[in-house]
């Protein structure tokens, strides 16, 4: 501190420990992208389809006609590119690199489009992971990116923090699944979101149910859906509820999410568009 230090910050070019400023830790991205939105997709735990919903969020999104752009920052369960069946080549020049085009025209960025061999673990710790995802979004050339989506690192822990910090974002969805535990998912990512100053842009839940082909009955697999009362409880919008489609998990499986007909995502990606529009009014 300094000896004549009146405790006004604001106007000390001094760096010292008891700064009170509000340190911004956020990333500048390259200087040749262009990125409008920036949509980060969380889940306060592993396994409940979170990079699913990535994937068909940004085939919704890009069906309305936006440039669409996935960052894959799930660096040790990379999903993005399979699901998508993007295998092309990352290029780049001494400005920076390029996502790979998807059939349909999304630009993904991924580690398993770095890989040499994409089954290949990557078994490293937290701050290198967190450093790859900071380079995903600073040494890549991200053009005209109307919608960039974020699949983020499962759960609530050091990596997806660190992230949220790096990466300005607009707004988070979280994922969840029916489940007793929701509730307390749903709490920590919250917190997180709310610990982070980020908007939380909704909730989507997934596998929310399973609906017989031959009857149409709607069956509860992983118990009755407590989604409305949660988000209800924390001012929340629901924006999805998914049904366990085994034919989603094939078209994944082959690399074809932008053939499925139906996105389940058409309301929630229109509620995004709505929230533009109403923000640049
Ligand atoms: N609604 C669904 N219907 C059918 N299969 C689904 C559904 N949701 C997810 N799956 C399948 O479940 C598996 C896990 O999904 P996904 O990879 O999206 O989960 P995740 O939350 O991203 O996982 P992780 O937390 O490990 O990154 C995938 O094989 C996916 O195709």
């Amino acid at each position: 501190m300094s000896e004549t230090c009146n405790h006004d910050c604001g106007s000390c070019g001094t760096t010292c420990g008891q700064d009170t400023r509000k340190k911004d830790f956020h990333e500048a991205p390259n200087e040749l992208s262009t990125i409008r939105h920036v949509i980060a997709v969380v889940s306060g735990k592993g396994g409940v389809g979170k990079s699913l919903v990535t994937g068909l969020m940004s085939v919704a999104m890009s069906r309305k006609g936006k440039h669409t752009g996935i960052l894959d920052a799930d660096i040790t369960g990379p999903s993005i590119p399979k699901m998508f069946g993007t295998k092309g080549e990352v290029r780049g020049n001494q400005a920076g690199a390029y996502p790979v085009r998807t059939a349909g025209g999304i630009e993904v960025v991924s580690m398993n489009l770095l890989l040499e061999n994409s089954t290949d673990p990557v078994v490293w710790r937290g701050p290198i992971i967190s450093g790859v995802v900071k380079q995903f979004w600073h040494d890549f050339i991200w053009e005209d990116i109307d919608y960039l989506f974020v699949d983020m690192p499962p759960g609530t822990g050091d990596v997806p923090l660190t992230v949220m910090q790096s990466i300005k974002l607009d707004g988070i969805i979280i994922v969840t699944s029916p489940q007793e535990l929701v509730s307390m998912i749903v709490e920590k990512a919250v917190k997180m979101a709310e610990g982070m100053k980020v908007p939380i842009l909704g909730l989507v839940e997934n596998m929310s149910y399973f609906e017989c082909p031959d009857c149409g009955k709607r069956h509860e697999i992983f118990g009755h859906s407590h989604i409305e009362e949660i988000a209800k409880s924390y001012g929340l919008d629901v924006l999805a509820r998914i049904p366990i489609e085994p034919q989603l998990a094939a078209k994944c499986d082959a690399g074809q999410i932008e053939t499925v007909a139906d996105t389940h995502m058409q309301d929630a990606v229109q509620k995004l568009l709505d929230r533009e529009e109403k923000a640049s009014e």
